[in-house]
């Protein structure tokens, strides 16, 4: 693998205000992202995020509906700019009946200075099923394969999505060590996950996408002290807004006005009352805040954040906030149909 050219050339990726309908979903809405030579980004979010539609879009199976997408430099719809692109879907087609060998060596021969069959093998732990047929593989086996594949090229870029699905831990490891190692070479490597811990174990820079949307964008660390936050619940009369907005280490992020005040029985008020959430680095911290400060609250609530839960925080929140949070540098990017059924009419 060459060496790193951090900042010598076009980028390797760059979208720019993208969008991409399918009727009336809007799974791309004005996103822009940029990928640089040896960066090792992780696409996080839920569900119908548009992680797998970006990828699509990168690696030229779609088009955009607008904006511009360009794979070193390249439009990625012709040919050439993929000549050193290697993809593996979320789903993958195998011939059956070829040997898991016979695979790696056939799509081996299509790239100038692949490596050989046997360290594609040995990088993925398929040595030993080298002459299995790929019909007889385990779903597991399948998917490592599947990257190995992606790899057998030495590719400048690697798009994988949702690479260790269906993966057990001792095989995810074996196929992080692997995507490590390649990025050691110097590859640049984009990823999706639902998985915090892929994401955590693997990228050193993270793209969250939600509904579209680039949410935040940075550095693991910082995107990860965004994720990991608590969201405390808790309702207030409106004069005590001020003081639960001024504390220290806890931010608004959603207010409700409580319409149905009068049928608290345990706290009657005749105060105007909001339901808030807050995002706090520490709850502990915050609820002791709020006692210290006599702020007159009821019905506190403190949920441990899972990520769907940091997802819909985030999603609901105002874009620009949550891009601001995690360190301003966002863009955007996304899909997630399986690359392998993209059809003419649908691109
Ligand atoms: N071929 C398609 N036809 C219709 N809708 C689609 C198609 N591909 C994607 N979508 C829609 O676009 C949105 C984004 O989907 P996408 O697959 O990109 O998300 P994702 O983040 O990759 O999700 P997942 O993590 O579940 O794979 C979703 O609402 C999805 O239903």
């Amino acid at each position: 693998m060459s060496a790193r050219t951090e900042g010598a050339g076009p980028p390797v990726v760059e979208v720019d205000h993208v969008t991409r309908r399918f009727g009336p979903v809007v799974a791309l809405d004005d996103v822009s992202l940029t990928v640089g030579e040896g960066e090792l980004v992780g696409l996080l979010g839920p569900n119908g995020a548009g992680k797998t539609t970006l990828l699509s879009l990168v690696s030229g199976l779609r088009k955009a509906d607008a904006g511009t997408v360009r794979l070193f430099g390249g439009d990625p719809r012709v040919a050439s700019a993929r000549l050193t692109l290697g993809t593996t879907p979320q789903e993958t087609g195998l011939p059956p009946t070829l040997r898991v060998g016979e695979v790696v060596a056939l799509v081996a021969g299509h790239y100038p200075a692949p490596m050989s069959t046997h360290e594609a093998l040995d990088r993925f732990g398929l040595a030993d099923l080298a002459r299995r047929q790929t019909g007889g593989l385990s779903g597991g086996q399948k998917r490592r394969l599947a990257v190995a594949l992606a790899l057998v090229g030495r590719p400048r870029l690697v798009l994988l999505d949702e690479p260790t699905t269906g993966l057990d831990v001792e095989a995810r490891h074996v196929l992080w060590q692997a995507l490590r190692d390649y990025h050691a070479d110097g590859a640049t490597v984009v990823l999706t996950s639902h998985y915090l811990e892929e994401i955590e174990a693997l990228a050193h820079r993270v793209v969250v996408v939600g509904q579209g949307r680039v949410l935040a964008d940075g550095a693991l660390a910082d995107v990860l002290s965004l994720v990991a936050r608590r969201r405390v619940l808790l309702t207030v009369p409106d004069r005590a807004l001020p003081t639960v907005r001024s504390l220290a280490g806890a931010e608004v992020v959603d207010e409700q006005r409580v319409e149905n005040r009068s049928l608290s029985e345990r706290y009657p008020t005749q105060d105007d009352e909001q339901r808030l959430t807050l995002l706090a680095e520490d709850a502990d911290e915050l609820v002791r805040a709020l006692v210290g400060a006599r702020v007159p609250f009821r019905d506190l609530e403190v949920r441990g954040a899972s990520l769907e839960e940091a997802f819909l925080t985030l999603t609901a929140d105002q874009p620009d906030e949550g891009r601001a949070a995690a360190g301003r540098s966002a863009d955007d990017l996304h899909d997630a149909r399986p690359l392998a059924h993209a059809t003419e009419g649908e691109r």
